[in-house]
C-alpha cells in the first residue's frame, strides 16, 4: 500500500504539479504573528495573575503522565490559533496515513509503522498488503525466549560457563534507545548479568568494554538495521578476535554462535560477518533507526529486563499511541507539546529546547532525544523539495536536574536567549532505593519545582532591593524570569512509564515535522561526513593522495600523520 499522502491546501506552481502552500503563506500562520504582536512582553506573571483558573484548566493527564504546561508563554487564544494551523497543515490525516501504514517516508518510499511494534496481538496493521502485527509477536517471543535462556543462565558459553557479561555493539538508534532504557530502568534488571553498550568507533570504547571481562562468559549483541555501518561492523570485528583468541579458538567452531547474535533487517550480511541466522533477530524497514528500540534492537533490553517488563514497556508505549490516535486536538499530548514547539521556533525566535529529567536513571535521556528529534527533524527542505521558509527542529539539549543548575541554569535564568524546557520527574523513588536515602528524593522534587517557579517568576528588582541589597548589585540579582517550562510528572520510573514518555516524545517530533512539511522519518544529513571519512582514512594510514582535499583538511592531516611520526 503505497498511497501517497494527501498534501496540504495547494496553490498552482504553474508548472503542472500542485505543490503544498507553504506554511508561513498560510492564513492561521499570519494570524499566530499578529496575536504574537498583540500579546507583546507579556509576562507569566500577568497571565496567573489575570487567570486563577490557568493552574488547574492547563493540565493534561494521560496514562501515568500529569502534564502541567500552565508555564508556558501562551494564552487560550495562542492553543486555539495553534490548533487551526494543525488543522490548516493536516496533521491529524498524516498520522493517520503514517498510523495505517501509506509510504510517508517519501524520499526512501517507505512505510513508517514503529507504532507496530507495540501493537497488541490480534491487532491488524499492513505494510504493502501484509499484517505486520504476526511477524512483530513472532519476534519478541523469539527475543523472549532468548532472554530467557540467558536469565535463567541456561545459555551457555562454548567453554560451558553461563553469560555474565552482554555487550551491545551498535550506534546511533541501534545503541542510544538500548543504552538509555537499561539506565533508566535499572532497579528492573537482572542485577546478576553486567551491560556495556559500545558505540564508538574509538578503540577505548570498546577496550573499556572488555577490560576485565572473560572471553568464556561474554555475549555479544550485534545491533544494526543496515549490518554495513563502519563503527559497528569494526568493533563487532575487532570483538570477534577478543573472543576468539582469548578462548584460543579459530573460526569456524562453534565459539561465534555461543558469543554473538545479531539484531538486523540485513540476512546476508549477518551471514557474511559468521552469525549464524538463528541467532539473528530481525526487524524491518518500516523501523527507522531511531524509532526502533522496542524492535528487536532492545534484545540487550530485555535481556536486562526479562520479557515480562520489556512488555510493559511496549503496553507503555501502545497507551500513548492510542491517546495520539484518538484523543482530540484539544487535549492530545503530543499535539499540545508538538504546537507549543512550533510556536517558540516560529514566533519567539526560540532556536533550542532544553530536556531536564529530575532522575539521574534518565541521564542518557536527552542524548536520546537528540537521535530522535534533532535526525527526524534537522531539516530545510519540504517534503517536495522546496526549502522552507521558517525555523524547524531545535537544538535539543539537556543533562539531569540537579546538576544542571550548578552549571548551565545560569544562562536559563539570567542569559540573553530564549529557551523552553521540559522539566521531567518521578513522585516516587525507585524501588530498591534504600529507605536511608528516601529522604533524599523530596530534596531533589523540590529542587525541580522550585526551578520551574524561579523560571517562570522570577525576582523583581523591588523584591531584590527590598531584601536590603544594595542599589549596584540590585541588577546583577535580579531574574527577569518569563522563562517557560513543562512539568511531567509520573508516578514513579517504571518500564510503562518510560514507554509512555519516549511515545509521547516521538509523536511530539512527528507533529512538529507535519505542520513544518518536512520528512521526518529520513537523514541523509548524515550521509556526507560518512563518504568523507572513508575517503580520508587512506590519507591517515597510508600518506594516500585524496584528491580534492581543500587545504585546511590537507595541512590537518599533514600534522597528525607527523604527530603520529608517520
Ligand atoms: O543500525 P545501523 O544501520 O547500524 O545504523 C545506525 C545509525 O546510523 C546512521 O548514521 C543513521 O543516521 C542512524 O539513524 C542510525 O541509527
Amino acid at each position: 500500500m503505497s498511497a501517497s499522502t494527501p498534501l496540504p491546501r495547494t496553490e498552482d506552481t504553474g508548472e503542472g504539479a500542485p505543490a503544498a502552500l507553504p506554511l508561513d503563506h498560510r492564513e492561521e500562520w499570519t494570524a499566530l504573528g499578529a496575536h504574537r504582536a498583540r500579546l507583546g512582553p507579556a509576562h507569566l506573571r500577568e497571565l496567573f495573575a489575570d487567570d486563577p483558573s490557568r493552574a488547574a484548566r492547563y493540565t493534561l493527564d494521560v496514562g501515568d503522565l500529569h502534564v502541567d504546561y500552565s508555564k508556558n508563554l501562551v494564552t487560550d487564544e495562542t492553543l486555539g490559533l495553534l490548533r487551526e494551523l494543525a488543522a490548516a497543515t493536516r496533521v491529524a490525516d498524516l498520522r493517520d496515513a503514517m498510523l495505517r501504514g501509506d509510504h510517508i517516508n517519501v524520499t526512501e518510499d517507505r512505510a513508517v509503522l514503529h507504532t507496530a511494534l507495540r501493537a497488541p496481538r490480534g491487532a491488524v496493521i499492513e505494510n504493502d498488503g501484509r499484517d505486520v502485527v504476526p511477524d512483530v509477536h513472532r519476534v519478541l517471543e523469539r527475543m523472549g525466549d532468548f532472554a530467557d535462556r540467558v536469565r535463567s543462565r541456561e545459555w551457555r558459553g562454548h567453554t560451558g560457563l553461563p553469560v555474565r557479561r552482554i555487550v551491545n555493539i551498535g550506534i546511533g538508534g541501534s545503541d542510544l534507545g538500548p543504552a538509555m532504557a537499561y539506565e533508566a530502568l535499572r532497579p528492573y534488571t537482572d542485577r546478576g548479568l553486567e551491560f556495556r553498550f559500545v558505540s564508538n568507533v574509538d578503540g577505548t570504547d570498546l577496550h573499556e568494554a572488555l577490560i576485565d571481562a572473560d572471553p568464556a562468559t561474554t555475549l555479544f549483541v550485534v545491533a544494526s538495521k543496515t549490518f554495513t555501518t563502519v563503527e559497528t561492523i569494526t568493533n563487532a570485528t575487532a570483538a570477534r578476535g577478543w573472543l576468539l583468541d582469548g578462548l584460543g579458538e579459530k573460526p569456524g567452531g562453534d565459539a561465534i554462535a555461543k558469543h554473538f547474535v545479531a539484531v538486523s533487517t540485513n540476512t546476508p550480511e549477518v551471514e557474511a560477518f559468521g552469525i549464524d541466522t538463528r541467532n539473528m533477530f530481525e526487524f524491518w524497514d518500516w523501523v527507522g533507526g531511531r524509532y526502533s528500540y522496542d524492535s528487536a534492537i532492545g534484545l540487550s533490553l530485555m535481556v536486562a529486563l526479562g520479557r515480562e517488563q520489556f512488555l510493559e514497556m511496549l503496553a507503555g508505549f501502545h497507551l500513548m499511541d492510542t491517546h495520539f490516535a484518538t484523543a482530540p486536538a484539544e487535549r492530545n499530548l503530543p499535539f499540545l507539546l508538538g504546537l507549543l514547539g512550533v510556536w517558540y521556533g516560529g514566533f519567539l525566535d526560540a532556536h533550542s529546547h532544553a530536556v531536564l529529567p529530575y532522575s539521574h536513571y534518565m541521564s542518557k535521556f536527552t542524548a536520546y532525544l537528540q537521535q530522535l528529534d534533532m535526525e527526524s527533524n534537522g531539516k530545510s527542505v519540504q517534503r517536495d523539495g522546496r526549502p522552507v521558509g521558517w525555523q524547524t527542529g531545535p537544538v535539543v539539549w539537556g543533562t539531569p536536574g540537579t546538576n544542571g543548575q550548578h552549571a548551565y541554569f545560569q544562562l536559563l535564568h539570567q542569559g540573553t536567549r530564549f529557551v523552553p524546557a521540559d522539566l521531567l520527574g518521578f513522585a516516587n523513588p525507585a524501588p530498591d532505593l534504600p529507605v536511608s536515602l528516601e529522604s533524599q528524593h523530596d530534596l531533589l522534587m523540590a529542587n525541580l519545582f522550585a526551578q520551574g517557579q524561579a523560571l517562570a517568576f522570577g525576582k523583581t528588582a523591588e523584591e531584590v532591593a527590598d531584601e536590603g541589597v544594595p542599589a549596584e548589585l540590585v541588577p546583577h540579582r535580579t531574574f527577569a524570569g518569563n522563562h517557560p517550562t513543562t512539568t511531567i510528572l509520573a508516578d514513579r520510573l517504571s518500564p510503562s512509564v518510560l514507554g509512555q514518555l519516549v511515545a509521547l516524545y516521538e509523536h511530539k517530533v512527528f507533529v512538529q515535522g507535519a505542520v513544518w512539511n518536512i520528512n521526518s522519518f529520513d537523514q541523509w544529513g548524515v550521509q556526507l561526513g560518512k563518504v568523507l571519512a572513508k575517503r580520508v582514512e587512506p590519507a591517515l594510514s597510508e600518506g594516500a593522495d585524496v584528491p580534492g582535499l581543500d587545504a585546511s583538511t590537507a595541512s590537518l592531516v599533514e600534522r597528525y600523520r607527523s604527530l603520529r611520526g608517520r
